[in-house]
């Protein structure tokens, strides 16, 4: 008999049947309390879960008693609770690598974006203020030969190392636990403290997990040691940033602007402060959101799944200590 396995997400047609050949699939639309009361049986016979963003902790566990392996298709992994998938030796596995470079691209347009003020430009054509040759209110900032500093230099920090470096002459600086030697070799960048880094730059760009040690890494203390020019990018997870001292320090101009691709609370609120600031580009989560990298993401995500619960597990797992 096939494995029982919940599927939380649509999958495109053929990455669909490549789940039905191994697994029998009950389709849901979410893991929420009520689709879990909804669907418990399903659920206690669940060996496998597929799908994004929902949040897995001890209290949904209880409801999964046969569960060996989870699949989210993403790299980040903070909605899961990893040490109690851990001590119930339940495989975790992500899709890391696939979405790195689409990623680093969308760093690199809330770069552009900001800094050229691109969208609020584009919007100002868009109601009939272009009416003569553009002045100073329309000018933005370079980008190229500035210093752009890195929180997170892992797969997408060095991806986002090698646009500045290469195709805009950046001059990179980053904050990591220890030295990058790649980064350092390929891409000159010089590793700095995080104040250090924070005064230097005119980007300071995230890509960091959302880990206790990284929640509110970025407060009103250190938003006040950048530069007045500077612009704050965050594309890692929405509370690595302290999104109040941040509205606080766009509105007193202590810092220049910021690109956002993720934010506490997602979706954003209409009504966010946020929302009303002209410096500010606000981004629906749109990372990895490619056709191409989507699929792939999906793709890997399937065949992560496929490994974990045949035993075959070769890469992509998080807590690979359970498969032993
Ligand atoms: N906006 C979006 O759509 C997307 C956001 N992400 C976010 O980007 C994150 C990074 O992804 P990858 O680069 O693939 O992961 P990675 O694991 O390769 O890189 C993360 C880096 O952050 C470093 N790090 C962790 N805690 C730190 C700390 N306290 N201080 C300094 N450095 C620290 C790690 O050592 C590592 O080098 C993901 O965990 C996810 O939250 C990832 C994909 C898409
Ligand atoms: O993969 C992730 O972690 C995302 O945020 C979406 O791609």
């Amino acid at each position: 008999m096939k494995p029982s396995v919940i599927l939380y997400k649509t999958l495109p047609d053929d990455l669909l049947v490549r789940l039905k050949n191994h697994f029998t699939v009950t389709q849901l639309k979410d893991l929420s309390p009520e689709t879990v009361r909804q669907n418990a049986q399903a659920f206690a016979e669940a060996e496998g879960i597929l799908g994004s963003s929902e949040k897995v902790d001890k209290a949904f566990l209880e409801h999964t008693p046969k569960l060996r392996a989870a699949s989210t298709v993403s790299v980040g992994y903070d909605n899961f609770d990893v040490d109690a998938l851990s001590e119930r030796h339940i495989a975790l596995m992500h899709t890391p690598t696939v979405l790195t470079e689409t990623v680093a691209d969308t760093i690199m347009t809330l770069v552009l974006a900001t800094a050229r003020r691109a969208v609020e430009v584009a919007e100002r054509v868009k109601v009939g203020e272009w009416k003569g040759s553009i002045g100073p209110d329309w000018f933005g900032i370079d980008v190229h030969h500035k210093t752009l500093g890195i929180l997170g230099m892992g797969r997408i920090g060095l991806a986002l190392a090698q646009r500045a470096h290469f195709g805009f002459s950046m001059t990179i600086l980053y904050n990591a636990r220890r030295h990058h030697q790649e980064a350092e070799e390929r891409f000159n960048a010089r590793y700095c403290d995080l104040d250090t880094l924070l005064a230097e730059s005119d980007f300071v760009c995230i890509s960091l997990p959302l880990t206790d040690e990284t929640y509110h890494l970025i407060g009103a203390e250190q938003l006040a040691k950048m530069k007045s020019s500077a612009i704050l990018i965050n594309a890692g997870r929405g509370p690595v940033v302290d999104e109040k001292a941040l509205i606080q320090a766009l509105v007193d101009g202590k810092i220049h602007a910021a690109g956002l691709d993720v934010f506490e609370q997602e979706p954003l609120p209409v009504d966010s402060p946020l929302l009303s600031l002209p410096n500010v580009v606000a981004l629906p989560h749109i990372g990895s959101a490619t056709h191409e990298t989507r699929y792939n993401m999906a793709a890997c995500a399937v065949d992560n799944l496929i490994a974990a619960l045949s035993g075959n597990v070769k890469e992509n797992c998080v807590n690979p200590q359970v498969l032993k």
